[in-house]
């Protein structure tokens, strides 16, 4: 696999306070990099970074090998994100999956709403003609993750996705990134809380504390960061 982000010596402030800093981190096409930490560790900022939302104050990142610096504007059409607290449109379930679609211009939206809200396991032909506001908060996440699956991004950036739901949601959250990847070779950047559920989905885990990358953890949970020795470890798929 190739790095479809390399970022260098990235530095990101608010204010006169720096909250971010990075010496190096690659990230793989396909792979699925989970970032763990405690709250205000720098997950969020990371991933506004990787959505070019924000622009870092110091140092470079690349995407797809070139430079992004003044191309922030033209690059986020290549970025999906799921916000922690996502909304819904006050349409119905079937307008708010196909909207970004639709505004595309794409042909096929029946058919692609389908396909999406059967992946978070949402049954078409009992949920794609309710209301908004005819949904429980935890299907709402559904709808609004089905919404960005729907549009097969090449990246999707997820900020605490599974924050709030019960169990067998988190699953089928679990089960619907996991699709992406495999149809559309989505690559996926995940922040959470929930360590097992990161363990069970991500390639690599990162360690996000005060803004630095602590040790690493991995897939199959051999190294807690409590107990790594490595530092600065990134996504292993990078060639
Ligand atoms: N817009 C902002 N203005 C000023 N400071 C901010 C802003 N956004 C975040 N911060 C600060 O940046 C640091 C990193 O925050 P960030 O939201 O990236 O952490 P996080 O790891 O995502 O936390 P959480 O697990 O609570 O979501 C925190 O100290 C936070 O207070």
């Amino acid at each position: 696999m190739s790095a479809l982000y390399v970022l260098t010596d990235v530095v990101q402030c608010y204010g006169d306070r720096e909250v971010l800093r990075l010496p190096s981190l690659a990230v793989a096409e396909g792979v699925i990099l989970g970032l763990a930490g405690p709250n205000g560790g720098g997950k969020s900022t990371l991933l506004r970074l990787l959505a070019f939302l924000e622009t870092p104050v110091a140092g470079e990142i690349h995407y797809r090998g070139a430079p992004t610096v003044g191309r922030e504007y033209a690059l986020r059409g290549e970025v999906t994100c799921f916000p922690q607290e996502p909304y819904l449109l006050k349409r119905s379930v079937r307008a708010n999956v196909g909207f970004g679609l639709t505004a595309r211009g794409a042909r096929d939206v029946r058919d692609r709403v389908e396909e999406a809200l059967t992946m978070v396991g949402l049954d078409p032909g009992r949920f794609a003609g309710r209301m908004w506001h005819e949904l429980s908060g935890g299907e709402v996440k559904r709808v609004a993750l089905a919404a960005r699956l729907a549009l097969r991004p090449r990246v999707l950036l997820l900020d605490e996705p599974t924050a709030n739901l019960d169990r067998d949601s988190a699953e089928l959250v679990r089960r619907a990134v996991v699709a992406a990847r495999e149809r559309h070779g989505t690559t996926l950047v995940i922040s959470g809380h929930d360590h097992a559920w990161l363990r069970a989905i991500c390639d690599d885990i990162l360690w996000l504390r005060d803004g630095t990358l602590a040790a690493p953890l991995f897939a199959d949970g051999h190294a807690w960061p409590e107990t790594a020795e490595q530092t600065n470890t990134v996504a292993r798929n990078v060639s």
